[in-house]
């Protein structure tokens, strides 16, 4: 299993490789403090779960074959800001780098929860300023506390739909399949958007083609 730190800085490109067998997947964890970012994403890279993680932000890189392909994720594990203003917890930078976001909140801590509120209310805001989108998933973490549980199943879900998000709920703790199933979702999702962008793109050569000649 090779787990690669790449840097504290996030400067990977956004390639995807002419050769077809290599795809990059930039992927941005958003959340409050102490939700299991780092547990989700160690969990992810390594299969493992070790308890304590540390205040450490970084991206790492980590190949896995997804049918047949290899796919590089490029996982960059956020620290919330302490003190922070709802309205800096996220920046430009890290939507412009991202290919994909996952907002985790604990299911035994409301407040994280409102932090994922804001902060897809933020995200929203800024997407439509830039004029693009990505993917994203929200991400009920603690499901092995649910005697502690405060944030319902359904509130989860709810807040998922109405912000046209993917919905799941994990144990980074207790678990390996289903945080393996929230990075894979989320892969298939940019797929899926880098498909219609595609798409997109070749319509728009078809009707410059057409609507060109027509001109001349
Ligand atoms: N019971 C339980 N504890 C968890 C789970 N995931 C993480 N934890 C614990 O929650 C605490 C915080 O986990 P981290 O992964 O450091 O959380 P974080 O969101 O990265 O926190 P910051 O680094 O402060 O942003 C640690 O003590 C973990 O062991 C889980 O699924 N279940």
């Amino acid at each position: 299993m090779v787990v690669e730190i790449k840097s504290n800085l996030p400067h990977c490109s956004k390639a995807i490789d002419g050769n077809q067998n290599k795809v990059e997947v930039n992927i941005l964890l958003l959340g409050a403090e102490n939700v299991g970012k780092s547990a989700l994403t160690v969990r992810f890279l390594t299969k493992r779960f070790i308890g304590e993680y540390g205040n450490i932000e970084s991206v790492y890189s980590h190949v896995e074959k997804i049918d047949r392909r290899d796919i590089s994720f490029n996982i960059w594990d956020s620290l919330y800001p302490q003190s922070c203003e709802s309205s800096e917890s996220v920046s430009e930078e890290q939507l412009r780098w991202a290919d994909g976001i996952v907002l985790v909140y604990s299911i035994c801590d409301r407040a994280s929860f409102e932090v994922v509120q804001q902060q897809i209310t933020l995200i929203q805001k800024l997407f439509s300023s830039l004029s693009f989108s990505v993917p994203m998933v929200v991400v009920g973490n603690k499901r092995d506390l649910h005697h502690r549980r405060v944030v319902s199943s359904e509130e989860g879900r709810l807040l998922a739909l109405s912000a046209d998000c993917g919905f799941f709920e994990v144990s980074a703790a207790e678990a390996y399949h289903g945080v393996l199933l929230v990075f894979h979702g989320l892969h298939e999702l940019i797929k899926e958007a880098r498909g219609v962008k595609k798409g997109a793109a070749g319509i728009m050569g078809i009707m410059k083609t057409v609507f060109g000649k027509k001109r001349e």
